[in-house]
């Protein structure tokens, strides 16, 4: 019996809108709209399609979207320098820079520059420090999507076996953290776990963060067990087409059989990104006002 289609479409569309409620009610009471910054440095095509999308997104959830497209010939020190300008200013609440950026320019010196209470990707180390100890704090967006399409599907999960593919700062890592705090026992995987296959055999709930396409076959998966496809492969275009067919980790067709539930990519996890930033931003937005908002209500 084919594994249930995990819809983050969908289930991002109504944080979306749930957020965008939120936000009108912020503005009303603020006097302004939650404001989001969004700095994208040359000109690369998946980079301008994110920086895109989420713009478009802001919008729609009422909050005020500011886009800076940069050259790729900016140096380190005018983007530090934006950064600044973009912590000091009042309007703004939430600050990304899309990464990768070019390779003259240090990505951990860029996120350190970015004041963590505007840090709604969640990747500078004190909110990475935050998370790691169980304070308050931003959990990045990837991540915390993937957690609430988990719960959404399992409730509590205390005592199922978890295996994270993947151990990046922006997805493994915390993966495995929210994971654990939600009781979880947590297996993280890299690229030199042995019998990586076995290992995911195990798993009662598997997260791919690896970015390698359709890499975990279907006899990877414990039967029912709860896949979350994170990984986003492009592949080669068909004969005559211009762009190749996104693709998962996992090779979603096959794994479909074995699986109690899968997300599909694109479909899943991409779109819980970009909503879990809208909520991310407004739970800024608030802080920044101070105005009262329970986190539990997004
Ligand atoms: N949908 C979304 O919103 C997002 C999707 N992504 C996608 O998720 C994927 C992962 O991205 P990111 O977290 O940045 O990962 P990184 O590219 O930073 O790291 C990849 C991880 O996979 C591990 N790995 C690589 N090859 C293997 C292998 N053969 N077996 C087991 N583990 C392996 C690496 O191990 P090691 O540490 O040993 O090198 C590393 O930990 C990418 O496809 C990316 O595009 C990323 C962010 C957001
Ligand atoms: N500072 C920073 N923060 C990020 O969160 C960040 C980043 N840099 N760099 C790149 C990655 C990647 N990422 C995605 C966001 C949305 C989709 C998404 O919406 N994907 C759609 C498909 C979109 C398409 O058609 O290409 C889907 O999976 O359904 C994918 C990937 C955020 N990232």
């Amino acid at each position: 019996m084919a594994g249930e289609i995990i819809d983050g479409k969908a289930f991002a569309a109504q944080l979306r809108e749930k957020v965008g409620v939120l936000a009108a009610d912020f503005a009303a009471k603020a006097g302004r709209k939650a404001g989001l910054a969004v700095v994208l440095v040359g000109d690369d095509p998946a980079s301008q399609v994110y920086v895109g999308s989420k713009g478009k997104a802001t919008l729609a959830a009422n909050m005020a979207s500011f886009e800076h497209r940069l050259p790729e010939s900016t140096s380190e020190g005018e983007l530090l320098a934006l950064v600044a300008r973009l912590n000091a200013d009042s309007t703004v609440d939430g600050i990304l820079v899309q990464l990768p950026l070019p390779a003259h320019i240090d990505e951990q010196a860029v996120i350190a520059a970015i004041d963590p209470n505007k840090d709604v990707d969640g990747f500078h180390v004190t909110n990475a420090g935050r998370l790691a100890v169980g304070q308050s704090g931003f959990v990045p967006c990837t991540p915390l999507g993937c957690m609430m399409l988990l719960t959404d599907r399992l409730g509590d999960l205390s005592g199922l076996n978890a295996v994270v593919i993947g151990r990046s700062n922006i997805v493994g890592k915390p993966m495995a953290q929210l994971l654990l705090d939600a009781n979880a026992t947590v297996t993280i995987a890299h690229s030199r776990t042995k019998d990586l296959a076995e290992v995911v055999r195990r798993a009662d709930i598997l997260v791919a963060a690896v970015g390698r396409a359709e890499m975990v076959r279907a006899d990877w998966i414990k039967p029912g067990a709860t896949v979350i496809d994170v990984g986003i492969n492009r592949l080669a275009p068909e004969p005559g087409a211009n762009k190749g067919r996104l693709v998962g980790d996992v090779a979603f067709g096959e794994a479909r059989e074995v699986a109690g539930a899968i997300t599909p990519v694109p479909g899943g996890v991409g779109p819980m990104t970009i909503a879990v930033l809208l909520r991310n931003t407004l739970v800024a937005a608030h802080r920044n006002a101070g105005i009262a908002l329970s986190e539990d209500a997004i």
